[in-house]
């Protein structure tokens, strides 16, 4: 069973079909990129595949029909990072990371939610910015503390919009690799991200959005060609692969 199936999703705003018929699933244990240009599409699709936007199509969640599902069950079965950033109150790390564990928990945190919670905290690398305010933290850090919450959620497909943003190069390649070990360990990550070497190297398959339609769906290697980025993104790029995969190299607009 998929963990997500979406069949024909079309949202519209200002009567545009800002995604456009898009079918796709996620499977266990895939770490899935979704790339394409600004304005693709891509953050629309996701909002809509967890309901928090109105769409047209079929969206279903460990084989449930989305609608069916209450909020709980939804957030026991897919966590998601949006794209925004914003912390609103200034309540320490680990007490936001412990908000990934609400739809786990009737009452106080139990042992396996503090467990979830340090398993986290140190995979985001923050176990030294435990206690302090949320807010205090530079943006890179913050954005740590958002994946972590998420992580913690431990549910068994992950939803991330561009979580790379922001990172320092260390971080953003430690984070892709969290993502993969989750999915070699059996969950679904789907990730937006605009750094087309990151989404080569680490994701198994990419999903190409442009102008709301998913227009390729494959392995990297097949998905990213010169041909397909000049159509997709108006870019001449240098391919080129070393021992960790494919590097894609922007050279300049299309001309
Ligand atoms: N609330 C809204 N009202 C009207 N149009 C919107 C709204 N939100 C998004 N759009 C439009 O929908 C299209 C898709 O936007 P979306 O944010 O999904 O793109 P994206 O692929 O995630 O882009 P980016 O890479 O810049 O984050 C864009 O043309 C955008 O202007």
């Amino acid at each position: 069973m998929s963990l997500m199936s979406l069949h024909n999703l079309r949202v519209m705003r200002d009567r545009r079909a800002v995604v456009n018929e898009v079918s796709l699933t996620m499977e266990a244990g895939s770490l899935t990129g979704l790339i394409g240009p600004n304005g693709a599409g891509k953050s629309t699709l996701m909002q809509a595949a967890l309901g928090l936007i109105p769409a047209m199509g079929e969206i279903t969640l460990a084989g449930h029909a989305l609608p069916d599902l209450g909020r709980e069950a939804r957030a026991r079965q897919v966590a998601y990072l949006p794209q925004e950033r914003d912390i609103g109150w200034p309540i320490s790390v680990e007490l936001l990371v412990s908000l990934g564990r609400t739809p786990h928990r009737r009452g106080a945190l139990g042992p396996a939610d503090h467990t979830a919670i340090t398993a986290a905290l140190t995979e985001m690398d923050l176990l030294p910015f435990r206690h302090r305010p949320a807010t205090d933290l530079s943006g890179g850090e913050r954005a740590r503390v958002l994946i972590a919450r998420a992580l913690a959620q431990e549910a068994p497909l992950l939803i991330a919009d561009e979580p790379t943003a922001g990172l320092d190069p260390a971080h953003q390649i430690g984070l892709m690799e969290t993502f993969q070990r989750l999915a070699r360990a059996g969950r679904g990550v789907l990730v937006s991200l605009h750094d087309l070497s990151l989404a080569a190297r680490f994701c198994d398959r990419l999903i190409v959005m442009q102008d709301g339609r998913a227009v390729a769906d494959g392995p990297p290697d097949a998905v990213l060609t010169a041909p397909l980025l000049r159509a997709v993104y108006g870019i001449d790029a240098h391919i080129a692969r070393d021992a960790s995969g494919l590097i894609v190299t922007p050279k300049g607009r299309a001309t």
